[in-house]
């Protein structure tokens, strides 16, 4: 059992949000609210239908009815009101900071223009007290083409993302199947991630870091299984945007008791709570926190650690980060 002391920190110290697919947000009444705005027929009856089929047996299980969710958004508000939803969540569970991942490939492929989607995300981080900015993720079951495609379509907004990913279905997709297209983005000054590591091998965590060259690693959890690797990681203190709630969901541990967080701590990494898909995963950031301190043994100096590590992790200016990680240790000083 969790004591209420430990509950009552991991929900209240202020953190950093540095995975979250904001089309991962979307509560089933939402997609039922703005089907109906939008005249969008479901293969759903309701609400509980829906989240019924919130069953997964892997990642692309998921990603497919994840897919057919975000079909609902067509309309800049549509965009907006998804985003001020989560934003306001994360506000509640004291994210301070978060870095939003969008998909534009999911929304221009059904004729939606990419600035509907960039405008109406960006809008809703403007109007939230809590610091957010954007990462734009390629779909890497798509082509290279269509990313470089991607890319060009969303660079005419290039003030308002700071980020590149790669997500989507891992196994069969390595990263150095972006390789050119990474090695644009970095020439063009963006920040750097890429999801590996989650279902795929530690191989692909070491080319997304040689040849992608990103500052990052999402998920990243099964890098213990090479040595070598996890000692690099540690040793140049890559981090990891670990997502607790979404691995044991898409199975990648059969229970939460067996998730890895404790001992990528261990080994020195500088490993990351996030909420990667909320609306599908059972949970926004603090639902993450207890979940796993609930289940592993964990107490207050890696609660710190953690809050500590979501700042020191984000792409914030050093100054701005310094402020975040000041009002950490000010919090558990004062407990
Ligand atoms: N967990 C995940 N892995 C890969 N792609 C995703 N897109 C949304 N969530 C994802
Ligand atoms: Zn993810």
């Amino acid at each position: 059992m969790l004591n209420e002391q430990l509950r009552t920190v991991v929900q209240q110290m202020p953190k950093a949000e540095l995975h979250i697919h904001i089309e991962g947000s979307l509560e089933p009444e939402l997609i039922f609210a703005l089907a109906q705005r939008n005249n969008v027929k479901l293969a759903y009856g309701s609400v509980e239908e829906l989240r019924a089929a919130y069953a997964f047996t892997d990642l692309q299980s998921f990603l497919d009815i994840y897919y057919a969710g975000a079909s609902v958004l067509l309309q800049e508000q549509d965009f907006y009101d998804m985003t001020a939803a989560y934003l306001k969540r994360a506000e509640e569970d004291n994210v301070r900071h978060t870095e939003i991942f969008f998909d534009p490939q999911t929304h221009t492929a059904r004729g939606v223009p990419i600035k509907t989607v960039i405008d109406g995300i960006h809008r809703a981080c403007q109007d939230s007290p809590v610091s957010a900015t954007l990462i734009l993720s390629f779909l890497r079951h798509l082509s290279e083409e269509d990313a470089f495609a991607t890319l060009e379509e969303a660079l005419p907004y290039r003030d308002k993302y700071m980020g590149i990913g790669l997500d989507s279905s891992e196994v069969g997709n390595p990263p150095e199947k972006f390789a050119r297209v990474f090695a644009k983005c970095r020439e063009l000054g963006f920040h750097l991630v890429a999801h590996a590591g989650e279902e795929g091998p530690p191989a692909y965590i070491e080319t997304a870091l040689d040849v992608l060259k990103v500052e990052r690693i999402d998920h990243g959890v099964r890098c213990l299984e090479d040595a070598a690797l996890t000692q690099r990681l540690a040793r140049e203190q890559i981090a990891l945007t670990v997502c607790p709630l979404s691995n044991v969901k898409l199975c990648v541990f059969d229970r939460m008791e067996q998730h890895n967080l404790l001992e990528l701590l261990d080994a020195g990494i500088v490993a990351t709570v996030n909420s990667d898909d909320p609306a599908y995963f059972g949970g926004y950031m603090n639902a993450n926190f207890v979940a796993t301190f609930e289940a592993l043994p964990l107490g207050l100096s890696h609660a710190q650690r953690l809050a500590r590590n979501s700042f020191s992790a984000a792409f914030l200016p050093a100054e701005q980060k310094q402020k975040f990680l000041d009002e950490v240790d000010a919090y558990f000083a004062a407990l």
